[in-house]
């Protein structure tokens, strides 16, 4: 098996997986996974297409620069520049979006702070950090209409292997050094938004919330 069908193949188990959490509203939604390295290639949905659908015109390659690598009627999703960014900064392997309810939610809770923090959960684990009380932070950047001005603002916040943006009222953008890496922390990222959004409104409804 050629490694790009063994990557189309990993990225389209993802895909499936995802979309049975129906996390891919009207189209919403983008993922990618690398192929090579050197160059530079990965396969990235295709622009459009209702991402719970499987057909063999899920994925196109792409190369460092997010131009389809071969030739194709088909267009690489409007924010392959985001996941360019990802590929070019860091050695991860694998990057996810989503558009969810929670995940919108949060970003405009905490849009003013910059960022939103959660601890106290076990679930932190999930991001590799045993400690007790741990604390994660995520970035909420503002939602640029123009691509290129999104992904430059988004690539300031690409500091590893494996991390996270949530870009305001849009969604998030998950990165890991392999799929299951990006989509554990997917997981565990909506996890702790949906976790928190249950959490304020049990506050507002007055009954007693750590
Ligand atoms: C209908 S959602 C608007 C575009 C978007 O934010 C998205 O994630 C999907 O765009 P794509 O070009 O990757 O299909
Ligand atoms: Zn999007």
């Amino acid at each position: 098996m050629s490694i790009v069908v063994k990557k189309w193949n990993e990225l389209a188990e993802v895909k499936a997986e995802l979309a049975a959490r129906d996390w891919f509203f009207a189209t919403s939604g983008n993922l990618s996974i690398k192929v090579t390295d050197d160059p530079l290639t990965f396969l990235v949905t295709a622009s459009g297409k209702d991402k719970r659908k499987q057909t063999d015109e899920d994925f196109l390659l792409v190369d460092a620069a997010g131009r389809p690598a071969e030739k194709t009627h088909l267009k690489p999703s409007a924010e392959t520049l985001l996941h360019v960014e990802i590929y070019n900064r860091t050695n991860a392997g694998c990057v996810l979006h989503v558009h969810t309810v929670d995940n919108n939610i949060i970003s405009d809770v905490y849009a003013a702070n910059g960022e939103a923090v959660f601890s106290g959960q076990e679930i932190i684990k999930a991001f590799g950090i045993w400690e007790e009380n741990a604390e994660v932070r995520i970035p909420i950047i503002y939602n640029y209409a123009d691509i290129p001005t999104l992904a430059q603002q988004f690539s300031t916040y690409i500091h590893g292997d494996a991390g996270a943006v949530l870009i305001h009222n849009h969604g998030i953008t998950v990165w890991g050094r392999t799929a299951f890496e990006a989509k554990k922390h997917l997981e565990a990222w909506e996890f702790l938004f949906r976790w928190q959004v249950k959490r304020l409104l049990l506050q507002r409804a007055g009954l007693p919330v750590g």
